[in-house]
């Protein structure tokens, strides 16, 4: 029997007048590498809570594998691995001990070479008898992840796993989660980089003030977009723009040009001989696509992506 890994059905959840999820629907199918994304107090935290049965739900239920999260806490609970987005340790245990402890909360007594093969993915090898009080920042977010994922678990929720995580591990965290969803892990990530979620997922929830505004695959939703941008660089700083083409200009500064269409009503070959029919030189031109950040900013009005961290 075929069944989801995570289903979610009218999950309704308010703090006082508050209404951080506004009735919820959606299913993770198993081996899917799903992205959650939302601006600043979507509701995302608040929804892998009560996936994790960690917050009860107002209203509406979410199964796991089949258990019900609230009804059947231990056996939900036990299917997944949740990477919270807060660094919180046990400064007196070393690395393995952290782990291990981890496992066994979950009566995981003998992690066979599971141990060895999550320190070697994520590079903690040598920090194995570490203190957790010893380690860098960084550091002690791997461990995390190797700490979620103790006891196996067939779902990983990774709650913005790379926030303020330098470019290099960020990338190497993107090559785990990869490789774990590559060997049948169905993974959850909430992220607010885009990059990161174009590159990652396989389909996409956009929540917005706790309700689902978009769920598709990634090509669907960029799909969706038909706007197409033409940057033309013109020969002459001081040359105008003919007039037949001044509602389609998005910016100008100097000799650049940045056209904005529709591509279901133009295409860059018109505009681009608009220029000529005005004796307007034209000597270099680029196109460009969408890319998630404007659907996404498109759909909630908001921006996603932060600074980007070094
Ligand atoms: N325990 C709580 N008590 C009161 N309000 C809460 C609580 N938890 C969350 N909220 C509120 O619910 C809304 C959704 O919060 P949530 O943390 O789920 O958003 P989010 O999408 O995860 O945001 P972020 O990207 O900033 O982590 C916010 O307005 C938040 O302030």
């Amino acid at each position: 029997m075929s069944q989801a890994a995570i289903s979610i059905q009218g999950i309704r959840k308010s703090f006082g007048r508050l209404q951080a999820l506004k009735g919820i629907d959606l299913e993770v199918q198993k081996g899917e590498f799903f992205g959650l994304l939302g601006p600043n107090g979507a509701g995302k935290s608040t929804l892998i809570s009560t996936i994790a049965g960690l917050v009860v739900p107002d209203g509406g239920r979410v199964e796991v594998l089949g258990h019900d999260t609230v009804r059947d806490f231990r056996q939900a609970r036990r299917s997944i691995g949740v990477v919270p987005q807060e660094v919180v340790y046990d400064p007196f245990f070393t690395v393995e001990e952290v782990i291990r402890n981890q496992a066994g909360y979950f009566g995981v007594r003998n992690m066979g070479g599971w141990l060895d093969e999550l320190l070697n993915a994520l590079e903690l090898d040598d920090k194995r008898d570490a203190n957790m009080r010893q380690l860098s920042g960084g550091m002690k977010r791997r461990v995390l992840i190797a700490q979620a994922l103790a006891h196996r678990p067939s779902i990983a929720i990774l709650d913005e796993p790379t926030a303020g995580v330098d470019v290099e591990l960020r990338h190497s965290l993107w090559e785990f989660a990869q490789r774990l969803n590559d060997e049948g892990m169905t993974v959850v990530l909430t992220t607010h980089y885009l990059e990161e979620a174009e590159e990652l997922c396989d389909r996409i929830a956009i929540i917005h003030h706790g309700e689902v505004q978009a769920l598709d695959t990634k090509d669907a939703l960029l799909a969706r977009d038909t706007t197409r941008s033409l940057c033309v660089t013109l020969a002459d700083a001081g040359a105008e723009v003919p007039e037949i083409l001044a509602p389609f200009v998005a910016e100008r500064e100097g000799r650049q040009v940045r056209l904005r269409f529709d591509k279901e009503e133009h295409n860059p070959v018109e505009l681009l001989n608009r220029f000529q029919d005005a004796g307007i030189a034209v000597t270099d031109l680029q196109t460009g696509s969408p890319s998630l950040e404007d659907v996404f900013r498109r759909l909630t009005g908001e921006q996603l992506s932060p600074e980007d961290v070094t």
